[in-house]
C-alpha cells in the first residue's frame, strides 16, 4: 500500500541516515544540550488562556507535492520577519528536502532572525531528528500520528519534551485524534490535506473538531486561501491555524497575517456562547 506518506517517509529515513554519518547521535545530543532553553510554543499559542484571539503559525514553504513550485523564496530569513511583524504567534520552517525543498540551513536562517517561537516542520520519526530540532533552536517539532505507532509517537513526545520543546501532534481521523488524546498532545493539528493522497478537504476540521480533547489548543492545518477559510476554522473552534501557501505567495504576508487574525478574532467573538 504505498502512499505519498510512506514515499515521503523513505526518503527522509535515506537523507537522516547521511547526515547521521556526518554528525553522530552523541555529538547531536551535545549540541543540543548546550542551547539556551527553548521558548514556550504553547503560551505562545495561547494554551490556557480563554478564546479571543486566533493565533498564526506562518510557514516557510518553498514547494509541495501537490503543487510543485510555490515560491522563489530568495531570503528566508526576510520572510520569517516580515511573518513576526504582521503578528504570527510561530514560524514553521519546513525542513523536508526531496519534497517540500527546505533545509536546516532554511532553519538556521530564521532562528537567526526572529525571536518567536519555530517549529521545525519535517516527516519526524526518529528521537535523531529531534535531538536535531533542538540542535538547531526549534521550540516546537511536527509528529505525524499517521506516520508513527502508539509507542512511538508517545515516545518521541516525551523526549521532545524532555528537552524543553512542545510538539504539534497532527491528526487527520477520528481514530488519530483519540490517539493523540491517549499519549497527552497539548497542541493537536487537524490537517484538512491527507498526506496519503493530497486532498484538500476543509469541512474535515469542522467535522473532526469537537473531538478535540480539551485543554489541547487547536490548530487548523492547511488549505487557507483567504480571510472566508480562516473564518471557517475560527468559528470550529481552531485556536491557530497553520498557512503556508497562501503567505509565500502574496505579495504582502505582513498585512495579509493581519487580515487573517482580524476575521479569525470576529469569528471567535460570533461563536455562539461567546458573550
Ligand atoms: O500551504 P498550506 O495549504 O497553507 O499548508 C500549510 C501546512 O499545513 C502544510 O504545509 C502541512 C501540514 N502538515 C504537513 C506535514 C508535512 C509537510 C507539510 C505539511
Amino acid at each position: 500500500m504505498a502512499n505519498v506518506l510512506d514515499e515521503i517517509i523513505d526518503g527522509v529515513r535515506e537523507d537522516l541516515a547521511a547526515r547521521e554519518r556526518l554528525l553522530p547521535a552523541a555529538e547531536v545530543q551535545a549540541a543540543a544540550a548546550a542551547r539556551p532553553a527553548a521558548l514556550d510554543a504553547w503560551a505562545a499559542l495561547g494554551g490556557g488562556q480563554p478564546a479571543g484571539e486566533l493565533r498564526v503559525i506562518a510557514e516557510v514553504k518553498r514547494q509541495s507535492p501537490s503543487k510543485g513550485a510555490l515560491a522563489d523564496i530568495a531570503d528566508p530569513a526576510s520572510l520569517a520577519a516580515r511573518y513576526a511583524e504582521g503578528g504570527a504567534s510561530v514560524i514553521s520552517v519546513l525542513t523536508e528536502q526531496r519534497r517540500f525543498g527546505g533545509s536546516l540551513a532554511d532553519f538556521d536562517a530564521v532562528r537567526a532572525a526572529v525571536g518567536i517561537p519555530l517549529l521545525r516542520k519535517d516527516f519526524t520519526v526518529e528521537e535523531y531528528q529531534v535531538h536535531e530540532a533542538r540542535a538547531h533552536g526549534a521550540d516546537l517539532v511536527l509528529l505525524i500520528v499517521a506516520a508513527l505507532d502508539d509507542a512511538r509517537l508517545a515516545g518521541l513526545l516525551e523526549l521532545t519534551r524532555s528537552l524543553g520543546m512542545e510538539a504539534l501532534v497532527e491528526t487527520h481521523t477520528e481514530d488519530e485524534i483519540d490517539r493523540a488524546a491517549a499519549v497527552d498532545a497539548r497542541i493537536v493539528g487537524v490537517n484538512v490535506r491527507n498526506l496519503k493522497t493530497l486532498d484538500v478537504d476543509r469541512g474535515v476540521f469542522g467535522r473532526l473538531a469537537d473531538r478535540l480533547p480539551d485543554g489541547a489548543v487547536a490548530v487548523a492545518e492547511s488549505g487557507v486561501r483567504g480571510p472566508e477559510d480562516v473564518a471557517y476554522y475560527a468559528a470550529h473552534g481552531a485556536g491557530a491555524i497553520l498557512v503556508g501557501e497562501a503567505l509565500v505567495t502574496h505579495g504582502d504576508p505582513r498585512a495579509r497575517i493581519q487580515e487573517f487574525k482580524r476575521a479569525g478574532a470576529a469569528a471567535i467573538a460570533a461563536r455562539p456562547g461567546a458573550h
